[in-house]
């Protein structure tokens, strides 16, 4: 054994051969006492055992007694902005954040980068930019834009070299050089899409009028600074039913992804659902007609309400937008019954002059919620009054993204795996405050001051301790994924 540790080592540990032990292991089968054995960052074995490996094993061992193991996170919806907005976010600080939340992949959007992620030679930008800076695994998905929705050529070369899949606007994405698209557009992309095998996200939201007797868009940026404070005026200017449009746009468009259609086998997947009322209602019913579809949500919709919005608090302003109480609500129902299949962080950090804290802004801050290093503690914390369980955890963050990403090698604690680990203790609880350790570019967020429970003690990425109690490996040896 290599006793000392390599200066530049990809892992806390100096070993690639080794057992971890636990009492509770969440492997497909469930909970259990366990010994994971890891090698050459593979899962080679999974042995129920109600006690720790003796002494007398050869291999060295790490016991975490009663914290859990469960398959790393996977989150599919990350902004990290590198290249040209690094001071938005990037590769090291993201992947960090992600490491020290649990999260062992990360799927990166196409924007707010720049160039956008939207050919082959800006796909090649981001791996150029990404060498040498990853923490965890990063893959990227490529956008889908006006400029190359009806050209297949160029769908065709951003998906062979790589992209897991297409991204794609429905509204302004905020982000001049990523334009929105249509429904046509997007039913244009389908058949390429479907050709491989991979699915197009959507940000599902068209702008329709609004209600008689509020202001309509135009005059939003005619109000006062007082009335633009309110959480209520931001909301107001985003209502339900600009989703339910996109949704049922989506819905429409999805009938010709199933069997002898023009663009059979693809799929469509909704990205952070806000609307747990009609928008939700019609994903339903799509699905049990068996379109080709799936639905996330992410915690700030599970853990944050309208009602509780301070005015001026523009840490919460995201698109769509977090709604009431009630809706809350609904979303854990759908979570809880399977109707949302899985959940992202959507985090959307920008630097905190943009956010306009001072002024408390909501109509022209940046919308955008900053979290990906507290996904799991959020989602477990807001969980418990809905019956979560560290079963649903995994199937939400891990089992289910990694079916969308068509990550096989990912998602769960069984031998052959990938050993993308992490290890945390649901029981303890922390302040997201100043001593807090947040890896993120910028600390704003709206968990800050909030208790959450369930912390990360571990994260292996491949094998290598690449997270633990507060301290990463000093050599960035995650992968960029791109898709054969
Ligand atoms: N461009 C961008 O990151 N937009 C994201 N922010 C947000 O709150 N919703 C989004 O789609
Ligand atoms: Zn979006
Ligand atoms: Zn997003």
């Amino acid at each position: 054994l290599q006793t000392e540790l390599d200066e530049e080592a990809c892992s806390l540990l100096p070993y690639e051969h080794f057992l971890i032990y636990s009492k509770r292991v969440l492997t497909p089968k469930g909970l259990t006492a366990a010994i994971v054995e890891v090698d050459k960052g593979k899962i080679v074995s999974v042995k129920e055992q109600s006690t720790p490996p003796t002494s007398s094993t050869e291999l060295p061992v790490s016991d975490y007694g009663n914290a859990v193991i469960m398959p790393g996170l996977i989150d599919l919806h990350v902004h990290l902005n590198e290249p040209g907005r690094e001071e938005w976010e990037g590769f090291v600080t993201g992947t960090k954040s992600a490491a020290a939340g649990g999260v062992t992949t990360v799927v990166d959007m196409p924007l707010n980068s720049f160039p956008t992620t939207i050919s082959k030679e800006s796909l090649q930008l981001k791996l150029l930019a990404a060498n040498g800076k990853l923490a965890v695994d990063v893959g990227f998905w490529g956008g889908l834009v006006p400029e190359n929705a009806e050209n297949t050529t160029a769908l065709d070369e951003l998906l062979s070299s790589g992209a897991l899949g297409l991204k794609a606007f429905m509204c302004p994405s905020g982000i001049n050089d990523f334009p929105m698209t249509t429904a046509s557009q997007i039913k244009a992309a389908l058949p390429v899409l479907a050709k491989y095998g991979r699915p197009l996200l959507v940000h599902a939201e068209v702008q329709q009028p609004l209600e008689d007797g509020h202001p309509q868009l135009e005059e939003f940026t005619g109000l006062s600074s007082e009335e633009k404070r309110h959480y209520s005026t931001y909301l107001a200017s985003r209502p339900e039913s600009w989703e339910k449009q996109a949704v049922q746009e989506l819905v429409n468009a999805a009938q010709i992804t199933t069997a002898g259609s023009s663009a059979q086998g693809a799929h469509i997947h909704i990205v952070h659902l806000s609307d747990a009322g009609n928008s939700l209602d019609l994903i339903k019913k799509a699905k049990h007609d068996g379109a080709h579809l799936s639905v996330e949500t992410c915690p700030h919709y599970l853990s944050f309400s309208a009602e509780e919005i301070p005015d001026g608090n523009t840490q919460y302003k995201c698109a769509p937008p977090i709604r009431h109480a009630e809706n809350r609500a609904s979303l854990w129902k759908a979570l809880m019954e399977g109707h949302i299949d899985f959940l992202s962080s959507d985090h959307s950090p920008a630097p905190p002059e943009l956010k306009l804290l001072e002024e408390g802004d909501f109509i022209n801050a940046w919308g955008g919620i900053s979290s990906l290093q507290l996904v799991l503690p959020a989602t477990w914390t807001f969980g418990k009054g809905h019956g979560i369980t560290l079963e649903r955890v995994a199937l939400w963050w891990s089992v289910n993204p990694a079916k969308l990403a068509k990550l096989s090698q990912k998602g769960s604690i069984e031998v052959g795996k990938d050993a993308d680990l992490v290890i945390w203790d649901p029981e303890t609880s922390f302040i997201v405050d100043e001593n807090y350790s947040l890896f993120h570019k910028h600390k704003v967020t709206p968990y800050a001051g909030k208790t959450l429970s369930g912390q990360v003690i571990s994260t292996f990425s491949r094998g290598n301790l690449v997270y633990h109690e507060g301290h990463h490996a000093t050599k960035a040896c995650g992968l960029s994924i791109l898709s054969a």
